[in-house]
């Protein structure tokens, strides 16, 4: 065998003897270099991403990072932050590394292009346990367990069909509470406190059938308010423990322990719940009459829908894990489901107290679409542009989870030319974001107008990086469809059927504090007069 035939890997490119031959040796030899250079230039390029360099940050103290200044209203200091570091930062807080992120761009590369890398949490302490051990949807890590369960809540529990079905139950709920509003006209409300436990009695009814019956509705509605306050007040506590894990034995804060006391007092009401529905037994201390929830399949609640269904989420599954998986979805819903949307409420009625001309326009269009004599229905809520726009322009200037709910990176990457490590915590600032005067004009304004232009440029599905008060990608809000109908139909019934006023002398003001959820400082109080043709619309 001669050397120039098969010698070596290449003989065409050392021996391209014949005149024929030069020319396809030559175009193949510059493609081979071409090929070459594209691989090594790809590889360059990761190389260079992965070794590019952390955002910047400001610089804290040794051992406890950026932690003594942090403060306690975290979203005013990470928009103050982002103000001198630009679209991302990081923050070294004890051990952890956490990244902030303040430009839809970036944000967009998080959610969308890079959306597998980051459909990870990294819960707290306190969320650990509020979650059975992060086995809920929202804490629970990507796999096929998350992907099965959030599958079952999406396309079961949240369809149109099923939410269709258990209609019923929240009209109920919000009849109730707005006849509960009309026994009390003239007198100041506390109108987050009303929503609260009218969203918590519509849930509750869409579980499993049962409410709260009479006077141990407000009893049990406020032990529930102040679980559930102490619940989220924990889940949003900066814990030394979650900064410094090797010290989270000493519980230096008590974080650990107050958990273990709101979740055991949350599981025994979901249990009795379950409990019920499973064994066919009345639920007493919630008022359900026996077979209640069972027997009407027009009403078909949730938990129904869940037992029904056969919750395939692992290979290894024992009956154990299966009542926990079952309690933490409806924790989902609970937790969810009623503190978020209150809080919304609270915000929209503040907004529109403080703007009586956008309010005199919310009312007029539920006079046109709804009546005077008649109350409002939920099937009307898509014909109500306005008060739709209303609702987003309060949601992006009141985000209820400005951060989001932070994700964490299954593997080193890059995110606008800098490395984001393994492990560390993603903020995405959507209460930044809302508010940058390089993206909305006069932002600080509350004008509902700017989403009317074109409604379907702003939705609440997470489509524009600008705008996404439910976040967006896989890790979206799982509950927005029922966030959307019961918020406009919470809303549109207390604007439809109530006038309202402030006590005198009230001074409204739009300051908040943060936690997980971020809530009006001071509780918006009102008062509520009739304002439809008959009083016994009010009775129904
Ligand atoms: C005004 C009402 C609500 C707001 C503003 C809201 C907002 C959010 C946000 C921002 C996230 C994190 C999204 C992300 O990481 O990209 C989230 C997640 C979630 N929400 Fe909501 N939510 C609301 C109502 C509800 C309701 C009614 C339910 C249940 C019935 C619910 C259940 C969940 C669940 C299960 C997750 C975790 C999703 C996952 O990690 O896969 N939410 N929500």
């Amino acid at each position: 065998m001669s050397n120039g035939d098969s010698g070596g890997p290449w003989p065409w490119l050392w021996h391209a003897k014949e005149a024929n031959d030069a020319i396809p040796g030559a175009t193949i030899t510059l493609l081979v270099i071409a090929i070459t250079a594209l691989i090594f230039f790809a590889w360059f390029r990761r190389q260079k991403d992965t070794t590019a360099p952390l955002p910047p940050g400001p610089r804290g103290l040794p051992f406890l990072g950026y932690l003594p200044f942090l403060g306690t209203d975290l979203h005013w200091k990470f928009a103050k932050l982002a103000e001198s570091y630009g679209p991302i930062y990081k923050l070294q807080l004890g051990s952890k590394l956490y990244i902030v992120v303040n430009s839809p761009l970036l944000a967009k590369e998080i959610v969308r292009d890079q959306d597998v890398t980051f459909a990870n949490r990294d819960p707290n302490i306190a969320a650990i346990i509020a979650s059975y051990g992060a086995r809920n949807i929202a804490f629970s890590s990507q796999g096929p367990y998350w992907r099965n369960l959030r599958k079952l809540f999406v396309r079961q529990i949240m369809s149109n069909a099923s939410l269709d079905a258990c209609y019923d139950l929240r009209r109920q709920e919000v009849r109730k509470g707005l006849s509960d509003l009309y026994r009390k006209s003239g007198v100041p409300v506390d109108i987050g406190e009303w929503a609260l436990l009218i969203l918590i009695n519509a849930v509750m009814a869409m579980l499993w059938g049962g409410t709260l019956p009479g006077e141990k509705s407000e009893a049990m509605g406020a032990e529930f308010r102040k679980v559930l306050a102490k619940h989220m007040g924990l889940l949003g506590c900066p814990n030394v423990s979650d900064f410094f894990p090797s010290l989270a034995w000493l519980d230096l804060q008590g974080v650990e322990r107050d958990m273990k006391r709101v979740h055991h007092w949350l599981d025994a009401f979901i249990q009795s719940v379950v409990e019920c529905a499973t064994q066919g037994r009345t639920n007493e201390p919630f008022g359900q009459k026996e077979g209640e929830s069972k027997t009407n399949e027009q009403k078909k609640d949730f938990l129904q829908i869940v037992l029904e269904t056969e919750m395939d989420l692992e290979d290894d599954q024992s009956p154990l894990d299966k009542n926990r998986a079952l309690k933490a979805i409806l924790m989902d819903i609970v937790i969810g489901g009623t503190d978020t949307t209150s809080t919304m409420v609270e915000w929209v009625m503040t907004e529109l107290l403080l703007n009586r001309n956008v309010m005199n326009r919310v009312v007029h269009e539920l006079t046109e679409v709804v009546g005077n004599d008649k109350m409002v229905e939920e099937h009307q809520l898509p014909k109500l542009k306005y008060l739709n726009a209303v609702i987003k322009e309060a949601f992006r200037l009141h985000p209820a989870l400005p951060l989001l709910v932070p994700r964490t990176p299954d593997s080193t990457c890059a995110i606008g030319g800098y490395t984001i490590p393994k492990g560390s915590n993603i903020f995405l600032n959507m209460g930044y974001i809302h508010k940058d005067p390089k993206i909305w004009d006069k932002p600080s304004d509350f004008r509902p107008e700017r989403f009317l232009e074109d409604p379907s440029e702003y939705d609440l599905s997470g489509n524009n990086f600008m705008y996404m008060p439910f976040g967006s990608g896989r890790r979206i809000c799982a509950g927005l469809p029922l966030a959307e109908r019961m918020l406009a139909y919470v809303l549109a019934s207390l604007l439809h059927s109530f006038e309202w006023e402030l006590p005198l002398g009230t001074e409204l003001e739009l300051l908040d504090k943060f936690g997980i959820v971020v809530k009006k400082m001071n509780p918006l109080v009102a008062i509520p007069r009739p304002r439809l043709s008959t009083p016994e619309l009010y009775m129904s």
